[in-house]
């Protein structure tokens, strides 16, 4: 069985080869390292460790590479493949999915397919598979996209594991958490395929989706940008501060509300989910920069991502939002010098005025309740932390007569 995965980077490397590698799938990596690629293919195997006490490690056997650039080669390897899987970042989807649509059509030329193919986007997201579908769909022939819906499918997919940035001197070498979970939807899955050892395949996936990405997400991303404020690098360091790790809860209970009452979990059951997610956070067996976590925070706070959109959905129910107002306002001030999408948000606050910002790239209407406690909570905040580059001070808050 062959398995071809987009990007050799952490969560690439540190979860979805060791599962694919693991249920006796052939790896191929595609990615654009070249010394990577190299060592991949010379070596076939490379050490995963875990951040436990013990520092256990094994090897991920089976494995090899290819570079993105060599599109016949690619195409070949998905012509060939049963699975096909990315963590590339759900923002480059886009850029992989012409290499993705020539390996298909180059399936679909030859005889018919004797196996189906599914491709799982193993982004942090809602509905990854089905954007990189559409990004690839748009790259094949109207005739070829009729095949494809016979053989091919795209289930969206949940994946978590929390895998730090790191450097070794080997440059394979990745060190991940112990935790991980990957869940797919059986619904999604066509014709005769083999289970990857390790997943949980389930009926519905938005329940376990949303529980992810409202909590594991949300929390992991307000310590980040609460701890950016308080100058901490690391998550590690914010979380040992005791008034921040309760701030942290505190949006967690307000998303654990909404998840409850979207999805009737059990309020003892999902605190304890809440508190087995916090101490992952806290993991002392490794250093999680907050550059890392709180990275990207156009893309965090988008209208459809971890924290406005359980803002809007909390505030249509009549549910608590005071935390995640605050963690929404926090990542406005997040202004990492080595992060573009920082920049752009802080250029963009500059440039156009922080209450279009919080219209037009969070998608919360200036009419909104939750606009112009944003504002109040900016204002707030640049006047407890002087430090800070306060890019929208002074904007007034909505009156809304
Ligand atoms: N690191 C983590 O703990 C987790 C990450 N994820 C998700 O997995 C995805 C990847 O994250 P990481 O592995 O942490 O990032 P990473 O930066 O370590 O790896 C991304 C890989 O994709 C490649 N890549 C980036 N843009 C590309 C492009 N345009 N074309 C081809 N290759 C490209 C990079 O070269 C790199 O090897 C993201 O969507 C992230 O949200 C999901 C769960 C956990
Ligand atoms: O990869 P993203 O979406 O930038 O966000 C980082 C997130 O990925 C994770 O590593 C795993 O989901 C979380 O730790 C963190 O919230």
């Amino acid at each position: 069985m062959r398995a071809v995965h987009f990007g050799a980077g952490n969560i690439g490397r540190g979860f979805i080869g060791p599962m694919l590698s693991g249920s006796g799938y052939e790896v191929c990596f595609v990615g654009r390292n070249k010394r990577k690629i190299q060592e991949l293919q010379t070596r076939r195997q490379y050490p995963v460790t875990l951040a436990n006490e013990d520092r256990d490690s094994f090897m991920v056997d089976n494995v090899t590479a290819i570079n993105l650039k060599d599109t016949q080669e690619v195409a070949e390897a998905i012509a060939g493949a049963e699975i096909v899987t990315t963590a590339v970042g759900i923002s480059a989807l886009k850029d992989i999915a012409s290499s993705i649509a020539r390996g298909i059509e180059l399936r679909l030329s030859s005889k018919e397919p004797s196996h189906p193919l599914h491709i799982l986007a193993c982004e942090n997201g809602i509905g990854s598979s089905q954007q990189l579908k559409r990004s690839v769909y748009r790259q094949l022939e109207p005739a070829f996209q009729e095949r494809a819906d016979r053989s091919i499918a795209f289930p969206n997919v949940m994946v978590d594991r929390i895998v730090p940035v790191q450097k070794h001197t080997d440059p394979l070498a990745i060190l991940v958490e112990p935790f991980s979970e990957w869940v797919i939807p059986r619904s999604g899955m066509i014709g005769n395929y083999t289970d990857i050892k390790g997943v949980r395949y389930v009926d519905s996936l938005d329940p376990y989706l949303e529980r992810k990405l409202f909590t594991v997400n949300t929390g992991h991303c307000s310590a980040a940008y609460f701890g950016y404020l308080e100058g901490y690098s690391t998550i590690q360091e914010a979380m040992s501060d005791p008034l921040l790790k309760a701030r942290v809860h505190g949006v967690l209970q307000e998303t654990g509300k909404l998840l409850i009452e979207r999805h009737g979990f059990e309020p003892a059951v999902h605190e304890q989910y809440i508190q087995k997610m916090l101490n992952r956070f806290s993991n002392p067996n490794f250093k999680d920069q907050i550059s890392r976590v709180g990275r990207s925070p156009l893309r965090k706070l988008a209208p459809g991502d971890r924290l406005v959109l359980p803002a809007m959905q909390a505030y249509a129910l009549g549910l608590p939002t005071r935390h995640l107002v605050a963690a929404i306002t926090s990542a406005l001030f997040f202004d990492h010098r080595n992060d573009p999408e920082a920049q752009r948000l802080q250029d963009a606050i500059r440039c156009t005025g922080l209450g279009n910002v919080v219209a037009g790239e969070l998608g919360i209407p200036v009419q909104h309740p939750l606009h112009s406690r944003i504002i109040a909570e900016y204002n707030t905040i640049c006047m407890q932390y002087p430090h800070m580059a306060c890019n929208g001070f002074g904007s007034v808050v909505q009156s809304l007569s």
